[in-house]
């Protein structure tokens, strides 16, 4: 199995990348220590040397299967890379949910390391599977990892019992879970600028908010599938679908904000004469109102591509609701249904 099925995941310290059978015998070293796998679930003590290749060759199998992504946290040491230790987010499809899991090294603990490499994983998850919650648990005294968890952005939810199969026995665990929000930011943006509606008399946003403008389309192809876009990690709500467009800018029309945003989302040319305005979301989104024309195309041209690395999906009206999107679009998308 190559390692290039998955493309590394960067902060600003750590890489999270694929094992590869050369990591075995690193990873047995750092977790054959009974300071390590005291506190974690699955893991036997002593740890086999067999079993650190046999497990690495699982996770090519989890991987692929959509199962797991359990990846290798690396550092630098000076000029070297090291492994310091493992994540992974195991995901539940039928509950649209991902299990986060971590550990570290003994020699690496004190650094922050394991916060930064769950945190990223989770956005990474939560803007990359078909999920909508991370959960994770820790054994009852385990507040280190309970810190780890809080400041990825989990919350404590309950306690619960699970199997600790060093341990021997069931004992018990503090269990944790944060979604979209918590995890990958606010749901609002974070500087919301001044609305591009400058004139004096401009009707006030409700509550005297600010009013963002963005400019949204559904494009529809010849067999009246509408195209959703998912919002790429980074941005916020990151993994939520959503109609094409954007914020319209200061001395923009609706129809020129659209006609650019298709252009540098999806490298297509669309005319204004081609864009049949068709509803609007009017949605209060915390620090501002968020108004957004929605407008239908069933023309353009040039090849539909994604210029900014966003999954792309056609999807039948009557499937739309499969899709989580934000909530200003929950209306819209009831429409668009009865329209199409
Ligand atoms: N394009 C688009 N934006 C939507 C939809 N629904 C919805 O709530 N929004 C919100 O409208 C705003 C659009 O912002 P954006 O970040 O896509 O705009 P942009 O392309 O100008 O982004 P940029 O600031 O990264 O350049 C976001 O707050 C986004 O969450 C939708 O269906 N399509």
């Amino acid at each position: 199995m190559t390692q290039s099925d998955f493309a590394p995941l960067r902060t600003e310290r750590l890489t999270l990348r694929p094992l590869g059978p050369a990591d075995a015998a690193e990873l047995h070293r750092l977790i054959n220590d009974w300071d390590v796998v005291r506190w974690l679930s699955r893991v036997p003590f002593p740890y086999p040397r067999e079993l650190a290749d046999e497990w690495i060759e699982s996770t090519h199998r989890q991987r692929a299967a959509g199962e797991a992504w359990h990846l290798a946290i690396v550092g630098q040491e000076g000029d070297k890379e090291v492994l310091v230790g493992c994540v992974g987010l195991m995901r539940q499809a039928e509950t649209r949910h991902a299990e986060l899991g971590y550990w570290v090294g003994r020699r690496y603990w004190g650094h922050g390391v394991a916060a930064e490499a769950a945190g990223r994983l989770a956005r990474w998850g939560l803007a990359n599977l078909d999920i909508d919650r991370i959960v994770a648990s820790v054994l009852d005294e385990n507040d280190r990892s309970a810190g780890v968890l809080r400041r990825v952005g989990l919350k404590e939810s309950g306690t619960g019992e699970a199997h600790f199969l060093a341990r021997g026995g069931r004992l018990p665990v503090r269990l944790f879970e944060g979604g979209r929000e918590e995890i990958a930011g606010p749901f609002t943006e974070p500087e919301p600028r001044p609305a591009p509606i400058a004139a004096a008399d401009a009707a006030p946003a409700a509550e005297g908010k600010p009013l963002l403008l963005v400019a949204a389309c559904a494009l529809v192809d010849i067999d009246g599938r509408v195209l959703l876009a998912r919002r790429p990690e980074g941005k916020p709500m990151a993994g939520l679908w959503e109609f094409p467009g954007g914020k319209v800018e200061p001395g923009e029309t609706v129809e020129e904000a659209l006609i650019r945003e298709l252009k540098e989302e999806l490298a297509i040319d669309v005319s204004a004469a081609c864009l049949a305005p068709f509803t609007f979301a009017s949605h209060d989104a915390g620090r501002f109102q968020l108004l957004m024309p929605l407008y239908l195309c069933r023309r353009w041209q040039g090849t539909l591509t994604a210029t900014e690395g966003q999954q792309l999906a056609w999807v039948r009206p009557n499937k739309l609701s499969d899709y989580a999107m934000p909530p200003a679009d929950k209306p819209l998308v009831a429409m668009l249904r009865d329209f199409l």
